[in-house]
This record gives structure tokens, C-alpha cells and sequence, in this order.
């Protein structure tokens, strides 16, 4: 090849000085390799130079539906309406977990939440339905009633619920008091982001009769997720959740530090927080959070450079990707710290070292788990229910076969208690993340 064009340019060594290998794809199964949930970050609030307007709707239309089914009455643009009425079968139907697998209950000091009332797995709905609401979490000034403050239309809008629905809107927590109209601390209470909706790609917030009952906690159990071509919304497990145990999910903020989430809380949603990572030992609770947080920081799911490395460095560990997956998904086990942006990365990352190893066994293990989660964050498997039937036809299966080292970082992987060795430092304060992330480098050479 002529590598002529390259005069000139600097390459990039830093990575390492081995060949990357390229992985051979043709008629293998991929490992999943792009983040299948978007970055709650990533969506804007606002949907800039939109000149389109808005529109009142009710969706699905009510002639499209049975007379008992419920519909919801939403605020969006006329081109959004179109491109969700044109959805192949639309509405799709739905099934609600029968009989339900929650009861909304009085819970001690935070007035109503959902409880439990069977065992629930890993990626299982808890609660399916057609939202009350739905709109466009920005309403613009120029709009198809240009006349209208953002309030109004909000006035507008419940006014056209039917009978049943306006009185479960009105029967829902209103944690504002009387700083503003009844109905505008009912929506911002209760008003849970449903990411965006074909042709408006900002964020969209729906208010639910039941679903936001659900209270918060920063070690959430449950997550919930829009479904646009049955226009529900679904609220399944991302930990196991036993009979009998309080279904929470995140207002948000979960991966920020305590200090900063009981302020957003408080400000927010007028309650302190008094989760298991808001009420113990909270240094230790912060360092771990954020110690996953920074270490995923910089590791992109679609950025195989590190892993593609390894495969044909004898020098590295054997396990060495899996060692550093681990430590970060025992963090997230143990602090109940399951986040959006941080276990799509360490599953591809376990999966793809195990393939490569050629260990059948742990590659469909963990290739279910993560089939579990992507099933609860995303509502489809993401590709991994075919990893985990057949590992063996993945493109990352065997790539280090031949090219093992023989070295190995930690003796027992299923021992592997790192997170608590570096927690019990006993150091706090300023400089303690720090020599968390120094301690962890020290003792595993190679982590990012
Ligand atoms: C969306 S509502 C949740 C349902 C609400 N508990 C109810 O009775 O309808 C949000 C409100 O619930 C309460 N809440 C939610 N999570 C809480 C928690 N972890 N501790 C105390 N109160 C909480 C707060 O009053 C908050 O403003």
C-alpha cells in the first residue's frame, strides 16, 4: 500500500505499539457495540428555530381505539402527529401485567408510592399504560395560537381530558404548594421525561395515573421508557425487586455526587432523600459513584481501540479487560448504581475479552445479563440475546486464542473485592477520588 499521503502527518502511537487487529465481521454475530440508550444528557430541552408550532391532539385518535381504552391528549408539532399516525399498525396494541405486579400504597414520609407485590427480575415490566399527557417539555412562544402563554396551553390541555382522566390527573401529588396554578404543580411533579418522539428530536415529558406515583431513590430499582408505536409507557426492573419492596425510580441527578442530588431534589421535588447511597456512609458512597462514573467517563462503547490492543499484546494481562469491567460492575451491583451511560460500556466490554478468551460459559453469562438490561433501558435485547445463544459465532470470538500471555491479574475473578479494598482508605475529603483512581492504577497496571 502507499503510504506516501501520511508524510508529513503525525501518527498517533500513544495507545500502544502493537497492530490493532481488524475484527473479521462477515456472517458473524456482532457483539453490540453502540449505546443503546441515549445519554439522558445528550437530549436537548428545546428544539431550536422551530417555526412549525404546536398542536392539541389526542393520540391514539379516539376512533382508533375500543371505547374503554385510554388515550392521551398531548401538545406536539402537526409533522410529529403525522409521522406517529403514520407508525405501520399504530396504535400497537398492549398488554398490561395481569394481574398487576404493583399497589400503589401510603409509604412513611413520602406520601404514595409502588410496591412490589411479586418477585421481579431484571429487565420484566412492573407497569405498562397510556399516559395521561404528553407534550413537547419546551413550549415555544410562536405557535399554532400564538396567543397563548406556555401556561395556557397547558390550561388548555387538561381541559380536554374526559371526566376519569382529569380527575386521576387531579388526584396526583402536588409537591409546589401554592407557589403556582394547581395544575402547573401537578405537571411539574409529576411530569416524567419520555426522551423524544419521531421528527422532534428534544425532550418530551408524559404525566401517568400510575407510573408517577413512583417515588425516587438514587439507588433506583426501576426505570421507565416510552413505546411509541403502542403510545405507553413501561416501567420495568433494572435490579431484581422482591415482594414486598418499594419500586423506585431516579428524578434524576443519580449519577452527580450527594451534596448535589439533595439539592436538585429539595429544590426540585421538596424532599431529602434518604437512600441507601444518601443516608450511609456517604463518602465511601460518593468516592464509588464517582469513581465509576470517571472511569467510564473517558470509554465510549463504540471505542474498541483498548480491547482490539490487548487482543495481540502478550505483555498485558489475560484478564485484564475483564478484571477492570469487573471492578466497575461491582461497583455498580454494590452501590446499586445501574446508570444508563455505564453498564452498556462494561458488558460489551466483559463480553467481548470473554469471546476472545474463548470461555463460553462466562460470555453467555454475561451476555443474558446485559440481554436483561437492554431489555429494561431499551425495551428490545439489543443484539445480545443472539450473543448469548451462540458466543461461539460472535466476531470476537477466538481473537486471543493464540496470543495469550499467561499472565493474570487477580487470582479469582468471582473473589475479586476490589472496589472495598480501595474503599477501606479510610481517606476522605478533598484528594480522596484521586487516590482512589492512583490506588486502583497501582494495583491494576493498564486500567484507563
Ligand atoms: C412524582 S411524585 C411521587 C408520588 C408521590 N409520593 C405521591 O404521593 O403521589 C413526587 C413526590 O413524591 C415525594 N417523594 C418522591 N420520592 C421521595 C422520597 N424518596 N422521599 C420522600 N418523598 C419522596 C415528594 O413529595 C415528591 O415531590
Amino acid at each position: 500500500m502507499n503510504r506516501g499521503f501520511l508524510r508529513g502527518k503525525q501518527l498517533d502511537t500513544s495507545i500502544t505499539s502493537v497492530p490493532l487487529i481488524d475484527i473479521p465481521r462477515e456472517g458473524k454475530i456482532q457483539i453490540p457495540s453502540e449505546s443503546i440508550v441515549p445519554d439522558p444528557d445528550s437530549i436537548p430541552t428545546t428544539f431550536p428555530n422551530d417555526r412549525e408550532g404546536l398542536l392539541f391532539v389526542t393520540l391514539p385518535p379516539r376512533d382508533a381505539v375500543g371505547p374503554n381504552e385510554p388515550v392521551t391528549e398531548c401538545i406536539l408539532r402537526p409533522s410529529v402527529k403525522e409521522k406517529i399516525l403514520a407508525i405501520p399498525g399504530f396504535p400497537h396494541p398492549f398488554s398490561p401485567p395481569d394481574p398487576p405486579r404493583y399497589q400503589i400504597k401510603p409509604i412513611p414520609g413520602a406520601g404514595l408510592g409502588m410496591v412490589a407485590t411479586v418477585d421481579i427480575d431484571v429487565g420484566e415490566d412492573i407497569a405498562i399504560e397510556r399516559p395521561l399527557t404528553v407534550t413537547t417539555q419546551a413550549i415555544p412562544g410562536v405557535a399554532t395560537v400564538p396567543c397563548l402563554h406556555p401556561r395556557e396551553f397547558y390550561r388548555v390541555l387538561l381541559e380536554r381530558l374526559d371526566e376519569k382522566s382529569y380527575e386521576e390527573l387531579f388526584a396526583l401529588h402536588n409537591c409546589k404548594g401554592n407557589t403556582r396554578p394547581e395544575f402547573m404543580g401537578i405537571i411539574d411533579t409529576n411530569g416524567i421525561g419520555i426522551g423524544t418522539l419521531p421528527g422532534y428530536p428534544a425532550a418530551c415529558a408524559a404525566v401517568c395515573k400510575v407510573i408517577s406515583r413512583a417515588n425516587h431513590s438514587c439507588c433506583s430499582n426501576a426505570v421507565w421508557r416510552f413505546h411509541v408505536e403502542s403510545f405507553t409507557v413501561h416501567l420495568r426492573a433494572i435490579l431484581p425487586i422482591k415482594k414486598g419492596e418499594e419500586i423506585f425510580v431516579s428524578y434524576g441527578y443519580k449519577e452527580r455526587t450527594r451534596a448535589r442530588r439533595q439539592k436538585y431534589l429539595l429544590e426540585r421535588y421538596k424532599f431529602r432523600c434518604t437512600c441507601f447511597a444518601c443516608a450511609s456512609n456517604t463518602i465511601d458512597r460518593d468516592q464509588a459513584r464517582m469513581m465509576a462514573v470517571i472511569a467510564t467517563h473517558p470509554k465510549k462503547c463504540e471505542d474498541d481501540s483498548t480491547l482490539r490492543s490487548w487482543v495481540t499484546d502478550r505483555t498485558k494481562a489475560d484478564d485484564l479487560i475483564i478484571a477492570e469491567a469487573r471492578v466497575m460492575i461491582n461497583i455498580m451491583e454494590d452501590e446499586k448504581f445501574c446508570y444508563s451511560s455505564l453498564w452498556p460500556v462494561w458488558y460489551q466490554r466483559i463480553v467481548k475479552a470473554y469471546c476472545a478468551l474463548e470461555d463460553e460459559e462466562n460470555a453467555r453469562k454475561w451476555a443474558q445479563k446485559a440481554a436483561k438490561l437492554a431489555r429494561a433501558w431499551a425495551l428490545h435485547d439489543g443484539g445480545w440475546d443472539a450473543v448469548a445463544k451462540n458466543p461461539r459465532m460472535t466476531d470476537w470470538w477466538g481473537l486471543r486464542a493464540n496470543t495469550r500471555s499467561g499472565i493474570r491479574m487477580v487470582g479469582d475473578l468471582d473473589d475479586l473485592n476490589v472496589r472495598r479494598d480501595l474503599l477501606n482508605t479510610n481517606r476522605a475529603g478533598p484528594g480522596a477520588l484521586e487516590h482512589i483512581a492512583t490506588s486502583m492504577k497501582a494495583k491494576y497496571p493498564g486500567l484507563g
